[in-house]
């Protein structure tokens, strides 16, 4: 079928100031981002932070209170069939046909959008299911459904597609082959927005990664970029069997000291000097060394609990 019409050049999407309260709950609180063509955009955040309110908007399933959107060039709101074909949506929710197998249901879904019929077996290769095509969707696994809501949202190989945590009921095998769907489907020069928890997943898939805390953005830019101006501080983790925290918190260059469980964890922006300090006291066998990550510069922002130093 012939894609609806719309500008092929320009971003990917577009918000500028969007507002959206329930009563006294300021759910998206005056946000503004762009995201490009070809881009695979992370939002993330804790619960309650807006990214299911702010991903509605985008696809035309929420009216904004204020502010403007444009997705493809589009106005999603008020309802736009014509950005309809131009989408995929995934979400935790997504409805099947259960009565049907998984190859039918996709076809089903190739004919709603008006696709070849071969759509419907390109998409089940593409998320692995090809051997479960004549499974009913019923008796699929949870991960093989949430693998099938995927194909669904990839059936009319739209330009842009909205993933919420598709990998949640993924074994790590499975997980890890979806991370190459994703990569493969940026690679076809897809636009993706992807909401997760995963911060792994988030700095190893996402161009640019936007953090929502209290409906508004809290930070925005590639994960190495918010790494790298995060925190240049390294962890040293020892057993706690090999080191007191007095003995720990007495080694110079060592800003912080805390236990974590059986381990020792300390902090420091030397971590050569404090290598060699405690290699005559501990040892270094089993000492691992953690720099700063995605987690970390999330953690910071949103005030998540950091283990505490014990007294
Ligand atoms: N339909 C609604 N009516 C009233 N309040 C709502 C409604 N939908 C969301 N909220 C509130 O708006 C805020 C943002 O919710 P939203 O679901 O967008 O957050 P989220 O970041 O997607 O959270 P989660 O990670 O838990 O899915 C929350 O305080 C939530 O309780």
């Amino acid at each position: 079928m012939s894609p609806a019409s719309g500008p092929t050049d320009g971003p990917a999407v577009s918000l500028d100031d969007v507002h959206k309260h329930y009563g006294s709950t300021r759910a998206v609180d005056g946000v503004s981002l762009t995201v490009e063509r070809g881009e695979f955009f992370g939002l993330l955040g804790p619960n309650g932070a807006g990214k299911t309110t702010l991903v509605e908007i985008m696809e035309g399933q929420r009216r904004p209170d204020a502010g403007t959107v444009s997705v493809l060039g589009h106005h999603p709101w008020p309802r736009n069939p014509g950005l309809l074909p131009l989408i995929g949506v995934q979400t935790q929710s997504s409805a099947f046909f259960v009565r049907l197998t998984a190859a039918e249901h996709l076809r089903t879904m190739a004919a709603l959008y008006r696709t070849d019929r071969a759509a419907a077996e390109r998409a089940l290769a593409m998320v692995g299911l090809t051997e479960q095509g004549e499974v009913r969707v019923d008796d699929l696994s949870g991960g093989q459904r949430q693998r099938l809501a995927i194909a669904s949202a990839l059936v009319h190989e739209p330009e842009l597609i909205f993933l919420d945590e598709p990998t949640a009921a993924l074994d790590p095998q499975a997980r890890r082959a979806l991370w190459q769907v994703l990569r493969d489907l940026k690679g076809k020069g897809r636009t993706i927005i992807y909401t997760t928890h995963h911060l792994d997943e988030a700095e190893a898939l996402c161009d640019r990664v936007a953090i929502l805390v209290d409906g508004r953005i809290a930070a925005l830019d590639s994960p190495s970029r918010l790494i790298a101006q995060g925190s240049p501080t390294t962890r040293l983790v020892v057993p706690a069997e090999r080191l007191t925290l007095e003995a720990a918190r007495a080694l110079q260059g060592v800003d912080r000291a805390t236990r974590d469980g059986d381990t020792i964890v300390l902090e420091t922006l030397d971590a050569g000097h404090v290598l060699a300090a405690l290699e005559p006291v501990a040892g270094l066998q089993g000492v691992q060394t953690r720099t700063a990550n995605l987690e970390d510069v999330y953690l910071a922002l949103t005030g998540a609990a950091q283990p505490q130093a014990q007294p």
